[in-house]
């Protein structure tokens, strides 16, 4: 077969780390029928050993040359697409089981895949993702810290997350220009009475000018929506808890 010219608008970057594929395998964990999807199989650096585990394996390629090659693989199911137009949920309906999701995914639409997949936790047991390691800081960050922002509230509501694993730029192939990292996402059950597009509007404007007093980039907004309850206003976003942020959303009459 000819060898593959790693596309860049694709972000492929693909692993080449024997020794780092194993550590991933190892804290994915896969258990004979479970049903997983890779999102960015890629070369098949991760899919082969999880597909000896698993059995079966869903995966999602946009790349129409890998999805090709992935095609003659008897035990992988081929989805070529754009993983951001992929319905999670009817996945999970057809496994009939809460899926496991996994991928080295491209770099360049990390955020809007986790925002995606965000809609579908609770049709997903668990994710593991290869990610730019500075992107993992700040999903995991606590407050008052510089790395916590919109990404840690608006994940660390609906998940636990933890960074497992290191990866440094020589393992993949060609290299990134950043380090990478490894990141275990367990869903959280949701909390009652959230809308998170409510939720997801008031982190966006209390992260708008993160120097500033919640006073200045919220207060209007939540007069206007005849707040009355306890929330100190007289504090920087960075500094308000997630639970405070969703209780605040909770406490408000929903958007749509
Ligand atoms: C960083 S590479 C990882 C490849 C392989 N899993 C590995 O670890 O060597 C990202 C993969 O995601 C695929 N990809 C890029 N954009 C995508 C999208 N929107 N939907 C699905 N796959 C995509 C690329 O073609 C590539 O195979």
């Amino acid at each position: 077969m000819k060898p593959h010219a790693p596309r860049k608008r694709f972000g492929q970057h693909f692993l080449t780390d024997d020794a780092i594929i194993d550590g991933i395998v190892r804290e994915i964990a896969p258990r004979p029928g479970d049903a997983m999807v890779e999102i960015g199989p890629g070369l098949a650096a991760l899919t082969q050993p999880l597909v000896e585990r698993l059995g079966r394996l869903t995966v999602v390629e946009l790349d129409r040359d890998l999805a090709a090659r992935l095609r003659s693989h008897p035990q992988l199911t081929v989805v070529e697409a754009d993983v951001l137009t992929v319905d999670f949920g009817v996945l999970a309906d057809t496994a009939g089981q809460r899926l496991r999701v996994v991928g080295n995914l491209p770099y360049n639409i990390s955020t809007p895949i986790l925002f995606h997949l965000l809609r579908f936790a609770d049709r997903i047991a668990d994710q593991h993702f290869m990610l730019q390691k500075e992107v993992i800081d700040r999903m995991v960050a606590d407050p008052a810290t510089s790395d916590y922002g919109r990404l840690s509230v608006m994940l660390q509501w609906r998940y636990a997350m933890e960074n497992v694993l290191f990866v440094p730029p020589e393992s993949f192939d060609p290299p990134p220009r950043v380090d990478s990292a490894v990141v275990r996402m367990v869903p959280r059950e949701a909390p009652a009475a959230l809308d998170p597009a409510l939720l997801e509007r008031l982190v966006q404007l209390a992260f708008s000018q993160r120097r500033k007093l919640l006073r200045n980039t919220l207060g209007r907004w939540l007069d206007e929506r005849h707040f009355e309850g306890r929330f100190d206003v007289q504090r920087r976003a960075e500094e308000v808890p997630v639970d405070e942020y969703v209780a605040l959303a909770q406490a408000l009459p929903s958007v749509s």
